[in-house]
């Protein structure tokens, strides 16, 4: 329904991820103790990148023995044949002849961005707290959450509060998947020339400010959680821009608060993905009350059934537990399926579709049905 107006970054079709070859039942026997041994194998990496290992075989192209590698990192020479022999084991580093080399696997975790702030938030965000998965699916709560954190309802009032280095790596997290795609979404969101646009999410300001230096004539209101929109409002007066963009404390999950009128545009970038089905259609009913016929609805979103590269449908499906776990015990990443049915009960019709944006956002451009 939606392909006909589909604008695609490039000409590479989508396809339906995780059709992995049948396996001989040999090859199944390791494929699964790869997935049973993985909290310890993630564990031995992460060790080898931050406590140097990697950096130092990678800048040692003849390979080096444990004990050589002992010598110029500051671990005992029990830890490197250990951290080693694990990464060895996942392909993190090779071994000939008594010695050790970094692989193009173990080089991305020296050099690959999204690997680095993939493995922090899983190790500062939601490592403990995973334990606890089972639990908060039973309960529909954050027992994660609650359980590394505190007592908290979900984790966005908590942002803020987080304790160092989770709340950092919360934000790299989330700042590096939508900072790449905001750029490329502005123009389809300022093409209709909008005086008044309203982001709701908009957390600590990063898009309304992007897109306050991206046209000079609109005037923006961030919608949020009071706590998010305290630092939104420090960095908003400090890039002067506080005559063009203000700020509404709301919690969207009070469905009987409605949106402010008058809007020619209203913004939800990875805004969706933190409520369950039913709030999420709630949320949409009130943006839609909230429109005229020529207002827009633009979310954006990353689908894990709309990538164009397998890694990131993996990243993007397993990022739900976080939020099942840590977030709130009720969202998910969604399937580009789910939100076109969602719009579709808000009484909303995509009009647009723009694929390939980023590091795998789609942007649906919505208005009243
Ligand atoms: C994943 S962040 C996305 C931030 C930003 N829009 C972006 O694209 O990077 C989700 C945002 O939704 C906000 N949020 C979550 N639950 C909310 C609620 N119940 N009411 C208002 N805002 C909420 C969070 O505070 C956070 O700023």
């Amino acid at each position: 329904m939606y392909a006909n107006f589909s604008t695609k970054q490039d000409n590479i079709p989508m396809k339906f991820p995780f059709k992995f070859p049948k396996l001989s039942a040999q090859q199944a026997m390791y494929e699964a103790q790869k997935i049973a041994f993985s909290p310890m194998t993630f564990q031995a990496v992460r060790i080898a990148w931050k406590r140097g290992l990697l950096q130092l075989l990678s800048d040692t192209p003849e390979g080096l023995t444990p004990k050589q590698v002992a010598e110029k990192v500051d671990m005992r020479l029990y830890g490197v044949r250990v951290v080693l022999e694990s990464c060895l084991s996942v392909g993190v580093v090779s071994f000939e002849e008594e010695k050790y080399f970094v692989t193009k696997t173990g080089q991305m975790f020296l050099y690959d961005e999204m690997t680095q702030i993939n493995m922090n938030y899983n190790h500062d965000v939601n490592y403990l707290g995973m334990f606890y998965l089972e639990e908060s699916i039973d309960s529909a709560t954050p027992v994660g959450l609650n359980k590394t954190f505190g007592d908290w309802p979900t984790i966005y009032p908590a942002l803020t509060a987080l304790p160092e280095p989770a709340k950092t790596s919360w934000f790299e997290f989330d700042h590096y998947y939508s900072d790449n795609a905001f750029p490329i979404a502005l123009p389809h969101v300022f093409k209709s020339s909008p005086k008044k646009l309203m982001d709701i999410g908009g957390n600590t300001g990063k898009f309304s400010m992007t897109a306050a230096n991206y046209n000079d004539d609109v005037n923006i209101t961030i919608v949020d959680l009071p706590e998010q929109l305290a630092v939104a409002k420090t960095h908003i007066m400090q890039a002067g821009l506080q005559a063009r963009i203000d700020t509404i404390p709301t919690n969207m999950l009070d469905h009987s608060q409605a949106l402010p009128l008058g809007y020619d545009v209203i913004w939800m970038s990875q805004f969706l993905d933190c409520f369950g089905d039913e709030d999420i259609i709630a949320i949409l009913k009130r943006a839609a009350q909230a429109m005229s016929v020529d207002s827009r609805l633009f979310v954006l979103e990353t689908y894990w059934d709309n990538q164009r590269f397998e890694e990131a449908a993996f990243c993007v499906v397993n990022t739900s537990l976080y939020f099942t776990a840590l977030a709130n015990g009720t969202s998910r990443m969604y399937r580009l399926s789910d939100m076109l049915g969602f719009m579709e009960e808000a009484g909303l019709t995509v009009c647009h579709t723009v694929e390939n944006i980023g590091k795998g956002h789609t942007l649906l451009e919505a208005k009243l049905k």
